[in-house]
């Protein structure tokens, strides 16, 4: 049986495993390949300063040995292989690459830098299609490498002689065998085991993947504009012929339409229980495989972030990845992946010189921008991310989970209780700072308000809207109001202008402490945080302190928001599942609340993003 399709297209391939590696051997055919054995016999001496990674020395020792056998078989027997495949694997530690040990004391020396520490298994892999013209070898190679780390426990001597006398070490890079004996001296590792047993089998099939089954153009662009690059795994190709090498997908790009959708089956052929003829395979989900990537792409992305990947590359300069590696303190061969994946999610730009920042990752992801999105990718990476890992509890149940997100003020995170620590107060702060930044200017634009002198923003954070207001209306002074745990970090995101003159910050509870006098209020992404009696409390508090001809000012997302495409409606509900305390609210629910609480002649207007914007006049009581 062959459990991943890809292997089936080498079914009818004469495939040869240039290694005399009983591991390789082993994996390999435990996984369904059929494959002759003919050990290389390539010197492995390259000159290792000459290669600017080990990974590179490792691929290319791995080709040289495939590459040997292919031209000695040909010239042999001309029985040409069509496919060999060659493998090194090397370990790195401190710089250093260590390959199979010479005798007993060479093992020692290396068992002896292993020791207590991470270390660097990297297998390159050459995969060699061969063919014959006019008595000629032709080939073509592609090769990939694997790299992953190992940490070792603190060994005593004793116990490391007690190995090295077991014979163990002898035929394996770094002096050890993970797979026997040698595992009770490894702590922990990352990454893929089979990898460091000598043969990366997982990568290798996604390789086969790529070989086999060419992207198409389409996806290619799709990948680009918004997912992670489409060969990412193997599991979902079909094989239905294998052992010949055309693509299996479909020739149309269909997307997810549903069955029946296709519109081309074959007249003739018997309809099956799904919809579909005999003939003719069902068109391929690309929409949907894209959509089950989807959250691969958010992590990716992330992580980047985390790294400050696109700090090290806000300067104009392509640079390398070992470069950037280094910078940020992490493998290159992890780097080089995560950087390829930001390139093909269109976050950065690839050239030969290297990669740089696109000018929406200079503006939105450099973390001490203007319009810095940092914070808020990092709050999603840290909270989010893991209250979304309970959706189906919350969908099961109906009930809220803990502390949703998407469009929340410093407010709501502060009371949610996690977020303890000034770092994480920091943080939330920056991330509804980001936001507000990207919502401020259609709120503040949505009415005209120049009849308003003073204003009070309740929960207005950094006064990222207080000053959009202040701009927009050169005589209006605007007062933030807000916990003191938020005030305390609002200084971070103060930027000089004409209008800071006209934005002050005052600290306090909008439930507990008496509101600042002003001829209008702003309530901005406040309300959907809390239950009802909290919403009638507040405007209550808001409507005694409000005189005759006040205004307040209301901004929500609201499910019937004119452009509610803007943002997904989808995660916006999922959110308000999961948000601890908030509940989302359509515009009509909140023009009520404000005629119950005597605001008038209520306007509506869009405010961008799937946001509305309400503006109620205080009557006279
Ligand atoms: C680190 C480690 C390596 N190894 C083995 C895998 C490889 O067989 C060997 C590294 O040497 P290689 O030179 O990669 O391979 P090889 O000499 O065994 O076979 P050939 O060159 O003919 O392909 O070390 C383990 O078996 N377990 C381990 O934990």
């Amino acid at each position: 049986m062959v459990l991943c399709p890809v292997l089936g297209k080498l079914l009818q391939k004469r495939v040869v495993l240039a290694s005399a590696s009983p591991r390789r051997r082993e994996i390999l055919s435990n996984a369904g390949l059929r494959f002759e054995v003919v050990p290389s016999r390539f010197k492995e001496k390259l000159d290792k300063a000459s290669f600017p990674t080990p990974y590179a020395y490792a691929v290319e020792t791995a080709r040289q040995k495939a590459l040997e056998v292919a031209n000695r078989m040909h010239q042999k027997d001309l029985r040409t292989p069509d496919v060999v495949i060659g493998a090194d694997t090397i370990v790195t530690v401190s710089g250093l690459i260590l390959e199979k040990p010479v005798d007993k004391q060479d093992a020692y020396r290396m068992l002896s830098r292993l020791n207590g520490k991470e270390h660097s298994v990297c297998t390159g892999v050459a995969i060699v299609h061969c063919s014959s013209k006019e008595g000629q070898l032709d080939t073509e190679v592609s090769e990939f490498y694997e790299e992953t780390t190992v940490k070792f426990s603190d060994l005593s001597e004793e116990l490391l002689w007690e190995y090295i006398h077991s014979g163990e070490p002898m035929d394996k890079a770094g002096g050890y065998g993970i797979q026997a004996l040698g595992g009770m001296l490894v702590e922990y590792i990352q990454g893929d085991f089979l990898n460091v047993v000598g043969f990366p089998l997982n990568h290798f099939c996604k390789k086969l993947v790529e070989l086999y089954y060419p992207p198409r153009r389409e996806d290619l662009r799709r990948a680009r504009q918004d997912s992670i690059p489409p060969v990412d795994s193997f599991e979902n190709l079909s094989d239905v012929e294998a052992g010949h090498s055309e693509p299996a997908h479909g020739e149309a790009g269909r997307g997810w339409d549903g069955p029946g959708a296709g519109g081309d089956q074959q007249a003739g052929s018997a309809p099956k229980a799904d919809g579909y003829r005999t003939a003719e395979p069902p068109p391929f989900p690309a929409d949907l495989l894209e959509l089950i990537d989807g959250f691969k792409a958010s992590k990716a992305l992330f992580t980047a972030c985390k790294l400050k990947l696109f700090d090290v590359l806000k300067d104009e300069v392509p640079q390398k990845a070992v470069d950037i590696a280094s910078k940020v303190d992490a493998s290159v061969c992890g780097t080089e992946r995560l950087l390829d994946v930001c390139a093909t999610l269109g976050l950065l730009e690839k050239s030969d010189r290297g990669y740089r920042n696109t000018e929406s990752s200079n503006l939105y992801l450099v973390s001490d921008g203007e319009h810095s999105l940092h914070d808020f990718i990092m709050y999603n990476d840290q909270h989010t991310w893991n209250l979304f890992t309970h959706l189906e509890s919350a969908v099961r149940e109906g009930t809220n989970q803990g502390h949703g997100a998407l469009g929340r003020k410093a407010q709501d995170l502060f009371q949610d209780g996690p977020l303890q620590s000034k770092e994480d107060q920091l943080r939330c702060v920056g991330a509804t700072h980001g936001l507000a930044k990207l919502t401020a200017r259609p709120a503040a634009t949505a009415f005209d308000l120049s009849r308003f002198s003073s204003a009070c923003d309740l929960g207005g954070c950094t006064g990222a809207l207080a000053r959009e207001l202040a701009r927009e209306y050169p005589r209006l002074q605007v007062t933030v109001f807000d916990l003191p745990d938020v005030i305390e970090h609002v200084s971070r995101f103060q930027r000089d202008g004409p209008e800071t003159a006209r934005v002050r910050f005052l600290a306090g509870d909008f439930f507990r402490d008496s509101l600042p006098r002003a001829e209008l209020y702003v309530l901005s992404g406040v309300l959907h945080g809390w239950p009802d009696d909290r919403v009638h409390a507040l405007l209550r508090r808001v409507s005694d302190g409000a005189g005759p001809g006040a205004g307040l000012l209301l901004v929500e997302a609201v499910p019937d928001a004119e452009d509610r495409e803007a943002r997904p409606g989808l995660a916006r509900c999922l959110d308000a599942l999961l948000r601890p305390r908030g509940r989302e609210r359509s515009l009509a629910q909140y023009r009520r609340l404000l005629e119950q609480h005597g605001f008038g002649d209520v306007q509506v207007a869009p405010a961008g993003h799937g946001l509305a914007a309400l503006l109620g006049t205080r009557v006279a009581p």
